[in-house]
């Protein structure tokens, strides 16, 4: 464990270290920072939830210089609350040296944030659709830029973003400090690396897998239909402090969260065809725990940092190991546990092996609850509520009442009559959630059986580069459309349910003629140039 002091870093920004609460850096930290501030472009990979943030904060925070009044450092995410949730991270690290950071992202009025950049910020944090906006509508100057920070890059190339990023690049001087951080590398980032960034370092934390020890991870394997009540019978039995569901589609989310909400959950949806003050709101709500169950697309897989989160549940197996791996890392953060669950159909379980193969973890089985064992759990929570309510001591206006109820009923009928009215007894009030359909056919690298487990991926219908573009006949989605930032977000021109906003699930839906490569890296899967599109939502 090393200290922060032993770090070259600057008095304030010790301080404000301190003032976050952190005692010692972790590993990537330790392993970045002083490089960093050497003014070496690194590449950082570290599992989630390791303080990535605050490995590329402390430098960039270190080099501002507070009497220069322009934009001195760039930083690019993917989606607009990580944008917002690394200029909140390092309006906290910058506390001491009264740094200015200003974040810009899509679905925010855009005037509101040209007369925030008259204010002389000296921070960008921002997504490439937007940047790009500013930059064209020359209210965002980056000549003085002196450092960038990429963000989950390989996530912006799936998203295609790379254009924009390229775009953006010709406006900032090649003379700078590039820093490019992720939990998972694959190997495209290569090509962000040589087209951006100079003799980069590459600090790698080692880890014998790729998602941390601290996350149990757990599938299901479930027939589609039947994945909702199990779904609901695990939230009874495992009652999650917080809880994130990722679903494949947006439509896929607005169905889950609705009949959530049907069977007496408090859960709300998020996804890219909300509003950025509807999507704002929900997260917000969801950190204060106002929420219990956040229903999420792939908007919600990367960088988020909502402490008290204590399960994610796979609602929909992943198509690619990286989301795998960033969907669960939204637990198990700073060193706290946490438990995963994937769903797998029987036609899916070739997923499931390319996911543990890529994270080198095995998941355990897990046996769906029964009906009688999701009831216990309610009631547990039931007696739980009331021992809690009998504490807080504050039922005296309830007395009389209770005494006039004991002098005509047995006090054993009156408690469990009060127990059951607390009770939130599962319900089987009929539920629709549209199917899915599978995800195409495939194979594990090692393809054989795994005693027993799976069975499921062995298909015949030569599935890779086939029956994952055929068949979705009238899907529509937005082209990309203009290039200016919000023309795309708005996905206007999609329709309702059969979008997915998973990061390469969009691959599927390629037209057929475009081959997809077979193999299991995402260099493999990734869209031939000249194919790029962007998920639609997120700038
Ligand atoms: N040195 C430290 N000591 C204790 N906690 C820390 C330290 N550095 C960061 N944290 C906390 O750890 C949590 C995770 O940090 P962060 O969001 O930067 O992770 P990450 O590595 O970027 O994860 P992801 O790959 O999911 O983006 C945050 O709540 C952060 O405040
Ligand atoms: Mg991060």
């Amino acid at each position: 464990m090393t200290n922060f002091s032993e770090l070259n870093i600057s008095e304030s920004t010790l301080k404000s270290l301190e003032k976050m609460g952190f005692e010692s850096a972790t590993p990537i930290q330790e392993g970045t920072i002083p490089l960093a501030l050497e003014g070496h472009d690194i590449i950082g990979q570290a599992q989630t939830g390791t303080g990535k943030t605050v490995a590329f904060g402390v430098p960039l925070i270190e080099k501002i210089d507070p009497k220069d009044p322009n934009i001195q450092a760039l930083v690019i995410a993917p989606t607009r609350e990580l944008a917002i949730q690394c200029a909140e991270e390092f309006n906290k690290i910058g506390y001491g040296k009264r740094s200015r950071i200003l974040s810009v992202y899509g679905g925010q009025d855009i005037s509101r944030q040209i007369r925030a950049l008259k204010n002389k910020p000296q921070i960008i944090v921002g997504t490439p659709g937007r940047i790009l906006d500013h930059i064209k509508r020359r209210t965002l100057k980056l000549e003085n830029v002196h450092t960038l920070v990429l963000d989950e890059a390989d996530e912006m190339l799936n998203m295609g973003f790379i254009e924009d990023i390229n775009s953006i690049l010709e406006n900032v001087p090649s003379e700078r400090q590039t820093l490019l951080f992720s939990a998972t590398m694959p190997p495209a980032i290569r090509k962000i690396a040589d087209t951006f960034m100079t003799e980069p370092e590459s600090v790698k934390i080692k880890a014998k897998e790729l998602t941390v020890d601290n996350i149990d991870q757990y599938f299901v394997k479930a027939q589609e239909r039947e994945k909702f009540d199990i779904l609901a019978r695990l939230l009874n039995v495992q009652q999650p402090e917080l809880a994130i569901i990722f679903g494949r589609t947006k439509r896929r989310v607005d169905e889950l969260s609705q009949a959530l909400g049907i069977r007496g959950y408090n859960a709300e949806g998020i996804h890219g065809d909300l509003s950025q003050a509807k999507r704002l709101s929900v997260l917000r709500q969801f950190k204060e725990n106002k929420i219990e169950v956040l229903v999420a697309t792939d908007v919600a897989a990367r960088g988020l940092d909502i402490s008290g989160v204590t399960h994610v549940y796979n609602f929909d197996i992943p198509q690619d190991p990286e989301s795998y791996v960033h969907r669960i890392g939204r637990t198990g953060r700073a060193g706290r546990s946490g438990k995963a669950i994937t769903f797998v159909t029987p036609r899916e379980m070739g997923y499931l092996r390319i996911v543990e193969e890529t994270t080198k973890k095995r998941m355990t089985p897990l046996e769906p609850p029964t009906a009688d064992e999701a009831l216990v759990g309610q009631r547990k929570v039931a007696v739980e509520q009331l021992q809690e309510l009998v504490a807080k001591n504050n039922a005296s206006g309830y007395r009389e009442m209770a005494e006039e109820l004991l002098a005509n009923n047995s006090a054993v009928d009156l408690v469990a009559a009060a127990l059951k009215s607390l009770t939130n007894e599962p319900d089987d009030s009929p539920i629709k959630i549209s199917e899915e359909r599978p995800l195409p056919m495939r194979h594990g690298k090692g393809g054989g059986s795994r005693g027993g487990r799976g069975g499921g991926g062995g298909g015949s219908r030569g599935g890779r580069s086939g029956d994952s573009r055929g068949g979705r006949g009238g899907e529509r989605r937005s082209s990309g459309g203009g290039r200016s930032g919000d023309s795309r977000r708005s996905g206007g021109g999609e329709r309702g349910g059969e979008r997915r906003e998973g990061s390469r699930s969009s691959e599927s839906r390629r037209p057929s003629g475009e081959r997809r490569e077979g193999g299991r890296s995402s260099e493999s899967r990734r869209r031939p140039s000249g194919e790029r599109r962007r998920r639609s939502t997120e700038d």
